[in-house]
């Protein structure tokens, strides 16, 4: 494509940072109802449903407002068409034959009414100013949740999809497009009624001088179309590279990365790359300016030669006696006013076109959302089952470029009120397990059972509702303490009973004691009042708000990672506890030591269960399987029994500590 020319350029930032240029060749634009594969045929037949589309929108956003802009801005351009009638008629007046006081008089109720529409212009005007300021930010805010609430609910393999945040990227421009369509709607409906009137005026006088006035107008018309075009076309290329870009930015003060930019002086290299990164996007700017200032030149040339035959043919036609020098006077002042008012429509109709591609971004992300979202419906879950089974389980993360399935004909039983571990190395699956568990993505093969129900067919709210997880990198809400435990059930009332209780089971208790402002702390550094606690103190309230969630099945990925000794072992102990009291347990964690009491234990490998059993069955030395399980503890036994010594004067490390019996 020509315009994305320059796309291929790649800097050195791009390729050491994020591995390969961040543009877009074009690929994007023969995607299901891309404007520009259609070409300008298609925005004249797509603009009045995008136009539709906004206009619905604000309907939605304050209906009282849009019928105050839409009454004043038709006032405001039936009170500019009859000033310009007025107007010519004062002109006619006046240019007539006769005394000057008579003719003065002649002109005077023409005067009276230019004066008139004069001032009822300026009222609704102000009318229509009023109305649109109200009018603009609730259509940018119910545009903007029309598509929060639908990315909200969109499957998790939605979210982690390039292309869908592609159109995320731009469709958040396409709510501030829809704000600013409302303002180009109005002005365009102003601009069309004085068209219309300057047009008739203009046919009245002679049936060519309509013609002319279009020619007049054309070339700046398409020049400013093509512009918009390119424009659009450069941003859609672009659009990742910007946010890479702006995200270097935000690196260099982010609060999280802000004690490794200062100690490993990361700073001039992370300026570094965002100045070459926006140097490379200038150049793009450069480009598109000398561009456009190439299309103006060219369209001024053709209006410079419109605008000659327009005057050429008004001589002529006074030459031959086919029009008075009252009636050229007129046709000067309304091709004049008329080619204005044409321009005015042009550019509001290109401001207009330019939006609503944005616009048709939204569009095209709310349908891709759609499409995309988790179903509202399906099978309920059996009250009570005895237990969640794996069968043949295979999945692939949508995207991996190598295609090697996280999971590979998985089978295992998860039974209700019973503790299950899932142990292996690094990448072996166990996450990738529990996230299939939770209902976030779907088996390529093989069927998850809750009792004779088919995840796969399960109302999955009723399958969320009954999951409670502590992932390995669960979210730090950047909100209060109090929040943190409490949107493990976002729905409920926060009763301040129930989240004592969460925090005193996860001994949260402490840390939200010591907090300044006690449960009303906020944890985000960087902002007023804002509060920093430590990894362990987080993964506590961690475990607090999964607590306080109170689901049938608990999840929990290295739940103790960051917590001390004891800390650990008190979790250990009150996990324990929960599946005493019926609550099913899926156990991850590296530290062999406390799966001791697990019911039963997975040791995945590459994506499969390699070996399956009881703590005392798995150390067997005679075990059947490759002995895995037995060789990591002993493995780690070993460690222990090697920094022993040293352990007790030093921090061990986490993961290879020795179990503590
Ligand atoms: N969101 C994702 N998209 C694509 N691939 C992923 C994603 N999450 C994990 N993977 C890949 O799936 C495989 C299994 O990862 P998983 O996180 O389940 O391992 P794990 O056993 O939990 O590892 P660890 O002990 O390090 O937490 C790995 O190869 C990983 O690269």
């Amino acid at each position: 494509m020509k315009e994305a020319a320059g796309a291929q350029e790649v800097s050195e930032s791009e390729r050491l940072l994020f591995g390969g240029p961040l543009r877009y060749d074009g690929g994007w634009s023969r995607h299901d109802g891309s404007f520009l594969e259609l070409g300008l045929r298609a925005m004249v037949l797509r603009m009045p449903r995008l136009i539709g589309s906004t206009i619905r929108l604000a309907h939605r956003a304050d209906r009282r407002a849009l019928l105050q802009v839409a009454v004043a801005e038709a006032g405001g351009g039936i009170a500019q068409a009859v000033g310009l009638v007025a107007v010519n008629r004062v002109l006619a007046q006046l240019l007539e034959q006769g005394e000057t006081t008579e003719r003065l008089a002649a002109a005077a109720p023409a005067l009276v009414a230019v004066a008139v529409t004069a001032v009822v212009g300026a009222l609704l005007k102000s009318a229509s100013t009023a109305g649109t300021g109200r009018l603009e930010p609730k259509v940018f805010r119910v545009a903007t949740e029309e598509y929060l609430e639908r990315v909200a609910r969109v499957e998790l393999a939605a979210v982690e999809d390039e292309e869908f945040h592609k159109l995320l990227d731009s469709a958040q421009w396409g709510a501030e497009s829809a704000r600013r369509m409302i303002r180009f709607c109005a002005s365009v409906v102003t601009a069309a009624i004085a068209l219309i009137a300057a047009a008739g005026v203009l046919t009245a006088l002679h049936p060519v001088l309509l013609p002319l006035l279009a020619m007049m107008t054309l070339p700046s018309a398409w020049s400013a179309l093509t512009i918009a075009r390119r424009r659009y076309v450069s941003f859609h290329t672009w659009v990742q590279h910007a946010r890479a870009g702006q995200l270097l930015g935000r690196l260099l003060i982010d609060v999280q990365a802000a004690p490794e930019v200062r100690v490993h002086n990361i700073g001039p290299f992370l300026l570094k790359h965002f100045r070459t990164m926006a140097e490379t996007g200038e150049r793009e700017q450069t480009r598109l300016a000398s561009l456009a200032a190439r299309t103006g030149l060219i369209a001024s040339g053709w209006t410079g030669l419109a605008t000659v035959t327009t005057y050429g043919v008004l001589g002529v036609l006074l030459w031959t006696g086919a029009m008075d020098l009252a009636v050229a006077g007129t046709a000067v002042i309304a091709i004049r006013t008329g080619s204005a008012n044409l321009e005015s429509l042009v550019v509001q109709l290109n401001y207009l076109y330019e939006e609503s591609l944005f616009v048709a971004d939204l569009d095209r992300l709310c349908r891709e959302a759609d499409r995309r979202l988790i179903p509202a419906t399906g099978r309920p879950l059996p009250r009570r089952i005895d237990a969640v089974r794996f069968e043949n389980v295979t999945f692939t993360y949508p995207g991996t470029v190598d295609g090697r399935p996280a999971l590979k004909d998985v089978s295992i039983t998860i039974p209700t009120g019973r503790i299950v571990a899932l142990v292996g190395s690094n990448g072996s699956g166990k996450s990738t397990l529990a996230k299939l568990l939770c209902g976030l993505y779907a088996p390529d093969a093989g069927r998850i059972l809750w009792g004779d129900v088919d995840a796969a067919e399960a109302d999955r709210a009723d399958l969320f509702d009954r999951v409670a997880v502590v992932a390995q990198d669960f979210y730090r809400w950047p909100f209060t303490a109090r929040v943190n435990i409490a949107i493990g059930r976002p729905e409920a009332p926060y009763d301040d009973d129930l989240l004592h209780a969460a925090a005193a089971y996860a001994g949260a208790d402490d840390t939200v004691a010591s907090l300044p402002r006690g449960w009303d702390t906020l944890l985000a550094r960087g902002y007023k009042g804002g509060h920093q606690i430590s990894g362990g103190q987080w993964q506590r309230l961690g475990i607090a708000r999964a607590r306080h969630r109170a689901a049938r099945i608990l999840v929990v990925d290295e739940p103790t990672s960051a917590l001390d000794a004891e800390a650990e072992q008190q979790v250990f102990d009150r996990i324990r506890d929960l599946a005493a009291e019926g609550q099913t347990i899926v156990l991850i964690t590296h530290r062999l030591h406390s799966v001791r009491h697990a019911d039963t234990i997975y040791v995945l490998e590459h994506g499969r269960v390699v070996e399956q059993g009881t703590f005392d069955e798995l150390m067997r030395p005679d075990t059947d399987g490759p002995g895995l399980f037995r060789r990591m503890y002993l493995v780690q036994s070993e460690q222990y029994r090697l920094d022993g010594s040293a352990a007790l004067s030093a921090p061990q490390d986490d993961r290879t500590a020795e179990p503590q019996r």
